[in-house]
């Protein structure tokens, strides 16, 4: 196997960066098998909060840096790039914390990772040969947020809505519009865009073939 490149996939909450990795990855994998490329999240590596009841999970700022393990991810990122496999992390939206299982990441050619503040932090930039900002704005963000967390994430409108005033919000315009300037690929409109994903496909296409 040649280097490893990474490719991060950041911009704000419900902006697109799981439809765009995922749709990169299935697009590539049903045309070039899945040996070659693996994808990672950024919400895997929050904080393990099981020492926590419930009711002190839920006050947690979810959108500060503090609550993600950065390091354990910077880390795998590096054991994966010396060619070792790495046990990422499952988290639970619901229970507001880790759950048991892991998942066995391989070492692989191409690694996408998506989140919101994987830009933010120089130790995870190191790690980074592409990164891509998913620039949708913040209204359309916010309605596809509230559309998903009341569907798959358990929420109710209230709790979205105090969560983003508080938390989601101010977190966009302290660490995440900020980190706009360290992209090499700005994107518009969010998961859909045809034009960007073809650029990352054709991109990864090359590097396979290296
Ligand atoms: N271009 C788009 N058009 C319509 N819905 C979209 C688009 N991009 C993403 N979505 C939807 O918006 C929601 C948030 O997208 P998601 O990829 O989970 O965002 P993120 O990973 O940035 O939080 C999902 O329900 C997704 O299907
Ligand atoms: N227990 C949690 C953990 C995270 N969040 C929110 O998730 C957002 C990041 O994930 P995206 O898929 O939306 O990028 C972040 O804005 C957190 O507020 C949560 O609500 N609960």
């Amino acid at each position: 196997m040649g280097k490893t490149t990474v490719i991060a996939i950041a911009g704000p909450s419900a902006s697109g960066k799981s439809l765009f990795a995922s749709t990169v990855y299935q697009e590539l994998v049903a045309e070039l098998g899945g040996e070659r490329i693996s994808v990672l999240s950024e919400d895997a590596y929050y904080r393990d909060q099981s020492h926590l009841s419930l009711d002190q999970r839920v006050l947690t700022n979810y959108d500060h840096p503090s609550a993600f393990e950065h390091e354990l991810l910077a880390a795998h990122l590096q054991s994966l790039r010396d060619g070792n496999s790495v046990e990422m992390p499952q988290y639970s939206y619901k229970e507001h914390t880790r759950i048991k299982d892991t998942i066995p990441v391989t070492p692989a050619r191409v690694i996408l990772v998506e989140g919101i503040l994987l830009l933010c932090d120089p130790k995870l930039r190191d790690q980074f040969d592409i990164s891509v900002f998913m620039d949708t704005p913040l209204d359309i963000c916010l309605l596809r947020r509230i559309n998903r967390d009341i569907e798959m994430r358990g929420r109710s409108l209230s709790s979205i809505t105090e969560q983003y005033e508080h938390y989601v919000r101010p977190a966009f315009f302290e660490f995440i519009a900020p980190s706009k300037q360290f992209a090499d690929l700005v994107v518009t409109r969010g998961g859909q865009n045809e034009i960007a994903i073809d650029i990352i496909k054709t991109k990864i296409r090359q590097l396979l073939a290296e």
